[in-house]
């Protein structure tokens, strides 16, 4: 069977994207300021400008009670379940399924004033990698989002500005087995949560404006989505 053009990119983005989010925010250097915080959940920000333009790398991390990495992750690949807790989405379709685990997404978000209203394409991939820590440990989980071309949405129609995006949400899952060998409930597991983001809004934002909204929305994205994955999951079967 011959291979989707976007197959070997899509192995090297991903293998490349999970590397950097393996790394602490002090490995990567200096520059990782702390701007948000709120119980376990940790946000850095590194201040970065290209031709001008505000595309300030995020990274967060966070530790959340009773839901695993593969939980996390079929949340947030799945698009039935998008809107649920994506609030700035105005519009999503699946433009292309490449496999079951790669899909092409379009999403029109909601305007931001004074901003003009924002489009983006691209492709997400969920995948699970051997945990190389403990080898009979869960695995790892990762769902990773990267901007592509589509003939059927040209960036060109005028009315909104098409953004660019790399994103790659990491996850581990944490199993404190009970002592009495009682089988593995909710309160055993946890999961070890990396969300890295870098954004490109396409054409000219004001830097405050951008950073405000980066400021405000990225808490409570991460907040709401997470409270979103324990809802979901509290009633059904674990997913290791
Ligand atoms: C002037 C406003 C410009 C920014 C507009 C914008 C750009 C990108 C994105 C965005 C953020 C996360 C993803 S994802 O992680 O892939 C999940 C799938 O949706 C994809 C897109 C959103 C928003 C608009 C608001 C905003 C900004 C942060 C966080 C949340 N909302």
């Amino acid at each position: 069977m011959v291979q989707h053009h976007l197959t070997a990119e899509v192995d090297a983005v991903v293998k490349q994207q999970v590397a950097m989010a393996r790394l602490g925010v002090g490995e990567c250097g200096t520059g990782w300021q702390l701007f948000a915080e709120d119980g376990e959940m940790r946000m850095y920000r590194r201040e970065q400008e290209v031709d001008g333009m505000v595309v300030d790398p995020l990274k967060a991390v966070h530790t959340v009670k009773g839901i695993t990495g593969h939980e996390v992750c079929h949340y947030f690949f799945s698009p039935q379940y998008r809107y649920d807790w994506e609030t700035t989405l105005e519009h999503m379709n699946v433009v292309e399924t490449i496999s079951e685990d790669t899909l092409v997404f379009y999403q029109l978000h909601k305007r931001i004033w004074p901003a003009s209203q924002r489009d983006v394409v691209f492709w997400s991939h969920i995948r699970h990698l051997p945990n190389d820590q403990d080898r009979d440990g869960p695995h790892i989980w990762t769902v990773v989002n990267q901007s592509t071309e589509h003939p059927e949405y040209p960036g060109c129609s005028g009315k909104t500005v098409r953004i660019y995006l790399t994103v790659c949400l990491l996850c581990q899952t944490i199993v404190n087995p009970p002592k009495d060998g009682a089988p593995i409930s909710r309160n055993d597991i946890s999961c070890k949560i990396t969300y890295c983001s870098v954004v490109n809004p396409g054409g000219w934002a004001p830097a405050s404006v951008l950073r405000a909204v980066y400021k405000r929305e990225y808490p409570k994205f991460l907040k709401r989505f997470t409270a979103y994955v324990i809802n979901q999951s509290k009633n059904k079967p674990i997913m290791f």
